[in-house]
Parts: C-alpha cells; structure tokens; sequence
C-alpha cells in the first residue's frame, strides 16, 4: 500500500513537535530537562517493543507501566501543568472574552481612586520610612487560601491602617496583606515563593513572594523594600521595579484591578 501523506498528517506531526518542544521548554525551565530525555527515551523503547517488533510480554508490562507512570509524571509535575492552563487561561484572547462575560458582575465592584490612593499614600509613607511591605490585590482569581494563612481583618481599605499593619513591632508586619473586594481581607498571609532564577540577586524573599503570587494567580502585588524603600509590583509573572508615585497609581488603575 502506498504510503499517502496529507495536510492532515502535517498537522498532525506540526502539533506533535509543538508539544514535545513546549514540555522541553518547560522541563527546561523547571529544571527537569533530564526527566525530559528519560520519558523520551522511554516513550520510544515502547513504541519500538509494542508497535514495530510487537513483542506480547514485554509490550503489556511496558503499556501498564506507562499508565502508572502517566499517573506519576501528573504528580511529579502538577506545578508545572497547573501553570500550563493557567497561562492559557490568561491569554490575551482568552481573557478579553472573559472580561465580556463578566463585564456586569464587575462594574458593580468598579474600583475608583478612593480605594487607590490610601493603597498608593501609604506605600509612599513606607517607602519614605523604609518600612517593608507586600500587598495582594486579587483579582479574579479567588485567594481563600492565601487568606486562612493569615489573620483575617476585613476592614475597609484606609492609609492608617495599611501602614500600622507593617509598622515594625506590629504583630501582623511579617507576610502579606490581602486585599479583595475593595476591602483589607488578611494580614500576615504567607504566599508562595517562586524558585524562578531571574530574580535579580538584590531581591529577597518578600519580592520572591511577591513573583510567586504573580505567577500562579492573576492577582498584583505591590512591594515596598525595606532595604531600599523602592516601590514595585509583581503582575503576571513580572516585575515593574522603582516606580513612582504616578506609576503606582496607573498600575492600580480599574483596568488591572
Ligand atoms: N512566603 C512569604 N509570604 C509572605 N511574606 C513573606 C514570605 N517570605 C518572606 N516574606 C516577607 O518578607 C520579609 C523578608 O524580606 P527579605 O528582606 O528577605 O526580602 P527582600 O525582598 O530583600 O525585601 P527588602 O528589600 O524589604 O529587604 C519577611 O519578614 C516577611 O515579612
């Protein structure tokens, strides 16, 4: 039979390549490039055994073993898949269309500068004291989690109250505060840490924290060094460093929020 080769097999071959050079780049990433070649390697011994040689015996133990090991490279790698439909999730397009969706759920919890400002004000007064800080603002992702780390408050959101929050000798000064809905929700809450290895040297680990969050949720965090007292913010696994006053504000803007 003659061996016929259509558009549909170019595809078919195009997506194929795609995807093993996604789960290169991300194995890469993730450090596990030799997880990568094993799986690799193993996956064409048991194409060879069971496909092209059609040994029986040999063929059925390596087929159960590939359902466990399915199972086990789930495990092994759930950071790294959540993180896969999370980006997808977060696409542009995607998003956009989300946004039509939800369009009327979220203008009735518009954010307007009253909310803004106590947020920029008392980070402008840490930055100027030196006293660190790290606010989430969630977005539409849920951070319940995050939250029962913490101590719950659920105050409305006011300068006074942020800054003695992360004055030094206040008990709930260590972690995160949590914002949602227009409302301090938590003190106190612990984030994840990213292990990403871009992070600029100088940046400990409340900025760590603040790319951690960034990067598994859509939230923003805005930090204040206490080393420097520069004002950053963490948004969608990146980071704005030394911003302004103004740069604050812009990025706190409806549009982000
Ligand atoms: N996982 C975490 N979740 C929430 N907060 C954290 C976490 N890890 C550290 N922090 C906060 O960061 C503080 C330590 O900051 P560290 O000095 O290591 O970071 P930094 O990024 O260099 O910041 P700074 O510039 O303020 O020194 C801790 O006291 C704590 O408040």
């Amino acid at each position: 039979m003659p061996l016929e080769f259509g558009l549909k097999d170019f595809i078919d071959i195009f997506l194929v390549a795609l995807m093993l050079f996604y789960c290169y780049k991300v194995m890469k990433e993730s450090r596990s490039l030799n997880v990568f070649f094993g799986v690799l390697i193993f996956v064409v011994f048991w194409l060879f055994v069971s496909q092209i040689l059609e040994m029986k015996l040999l063929g059925s133990i390596l087929d159960k073993l590939v359902s466990v090991g399915t199972l086990a490279l789930i495990i092994l790698f759930q950071e790294e898949i959540r993180n896969f439909f999370f980006t997808i999730g977060t696409h542009r397009q995607v998003e956009s269309l989300l946004k039509l969706i939800r369009r009327n759920k979220k203008d009735n919890k518009k954010t307007n500068k009253d909310d803004i400002m106590p947020i920029v004000m008392a980070c402008m007064s840490m930055s100027k004291q030196k006293v660190g800080a790290l606010i989430v603002i969630e977005r539409n992702l849920p951070l319940n989690d995050i939250i029962r780390s913490g101590e719950l408050i659920d105050a409305n959101i006011n300068q006074r109250l942020i800054e003695n929050i992360f004055f030094k000798n206040s008990p709930l000064h260590d972690g995160a505060m949590i914002i949602s809905k227009k409302r301090i929700k938590a003190a106190g809450c612990i984030l994840p840490v990213s292990h990403s290895m871009d992070i600029p040297k100088e940046l400990g680990l409340r900025h760590r924290a603040a790319k951690g969050i960034s990067q598994e949720t859509d939230a923003l965090a805005v930090i204040v060094s206490e080393e420097t007292g520069n004002i950053s913010v963490a948004y969608k696994d990146t980071f704005h460093l030394r911003l302004s006053a103004e740069e604050l504000e812009r990025f706190l803007t409806e549009d982000r929020l």
